[in-house]
């Protein structure tokens, strides 16, 4: 793969530091993506990822921390970054009363495209827009808004794709077809590094870097991940999994225990703890549901990163004052 190459790196940035008042929102944030990767960036609401996202790409000035994006420099060349990357943030805005169409000629006129009623005909048929081409955007459902976002986002052929929740709120079917779309981008070269709460997405990307209180807190493949997190799980199959779960909560050992249907995840760090925790609880609810080692999943990992963070930054700030 391209991304193998490590002189194609695409973002390479370090020690990325911005403060808003007394507040360090993104602490010394280190990172870098190669050419071809997809890159998800995940993390608690408020952990500093539309801030990296806009530092990266010019659009907001670091208090600290030096790199490059597609290979100018990130506090020199903010200008030439913004116009060769594509972002797509959170709120998309488009005219609602102008066509898909009308809406990405207007793009097309800001980027100054040449060509551009070529341009905006081939990214039409580039996303699968064109047969909606004359349809009001204010019509769109809400997967065809993200798709219009992401043709205007990627018309000016960016190297480079910053999405920050692209999909939020967007249907299954639709989120799948998005990333679907994403993954032909990057076949194609394009580097994306995307912002996201969706575990489903995550497991779509190369690699993941998770944020928290402003600091990367794990970074690697998925699977890389959750090895590293030390975590085992147990799960529990019964009709009474709401009762064990109260139970098995208070035992020694466990960090979490949440139910899925009639399925009860049990999770903690110490395998043996974590058996003797789950017989215990069984025993004393007198249930006859059934325990087996089980997969430990990114959402379990991700949330004892952000219960460790939370501890960390309260025991920081109770320091401090
Ligand atoms: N312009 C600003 N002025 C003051 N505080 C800000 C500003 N922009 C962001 N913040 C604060 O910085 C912190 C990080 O915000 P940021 O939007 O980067 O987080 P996020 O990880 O993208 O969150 P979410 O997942 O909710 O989108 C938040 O506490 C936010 O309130």
């Amino acid at each position: 793969m391209a991304a193998d190459r490590p002189e194609e790196v695409v973002i390479d940035i370090h020690g990325l530091t911005k403060r808003f008042g007394e507040k360090t929102v993104v602490d010394h944030v280190s990172l870098d993506v190669r050419r071809g990767e997809i890159v998800g960036f995940l993390g608690p609401n408020g952990s500093g990822k539309t801030t990296t996202i806009r530092m990266i790409c010019g659009l907001l000035r670091p208090d600290d921390g030096s790199g490059t994006c597609l290979g100018l420099d990130i506090l020199r060349d903010a200008d030439r970054i913004k116009r060769q990357v594509g972002y797509m943030t959170q709120r998309f805005s488009y005219y609602e009363d102008l066509t898909i169409r009308e809406n990405l000629d207007f793009v097309a006129r800001i980027y100054d495209l040449k060509n551009r009623a070529e341009t905006v005909k081939a990214t039409l048929q580039r996303l699968g827009l064109y047969e909606r081409r004359d349809q009001l955007a204010g019509s769109l459902s809400g997967g065809w808004k993200q798709r219009l976002a992401l043709a205007a986002s990627v018309m000016h052929q960016p190297k480079l794709l910053l999405l920050d929740e692209p999909t939020a709120g967007v249907d299954p079917q639709a989120r799948r077809e998005f990333w679907d779309e994403i993954h032909d981008l990057a076949s194609d070269g394009l580097t994306v590094l995307v912002s996201t709460h969706y575990m489903d997405e995550a497991e779509r990307c190369h690699r993941i870097i998770y944020i928290a209180y402003g600091k990367i807190v794990a970074r690697g493949t998925v699977a890389e991940v959750i090895e590293s997190s030390g975590l085992s799980t147990i799960v529990v199959s019964g009709k009474d999994v709401g009762a064990i779960a109260k139970t098995v909560r208070e035992m020694p050992g466990v960090e979490q225990a949440a139910p899925f249907g009639n399925d009860l995840h049990v999770v903690g760090p110490d395998p043996a703890a974590l058996k003797r925790a789950v017989d215990a609880a069984l025993a004393e609810t007198g249930s006859d549901a059934v325990a087996e080692p089980g997969e430990t999943s990114l959402e379990d990992v991700f949330i004892r990163l952000m219960q460790q963070a939370q501890a960390r930054d309260r025991s920081t700030n109770g320091k401090a004052s």
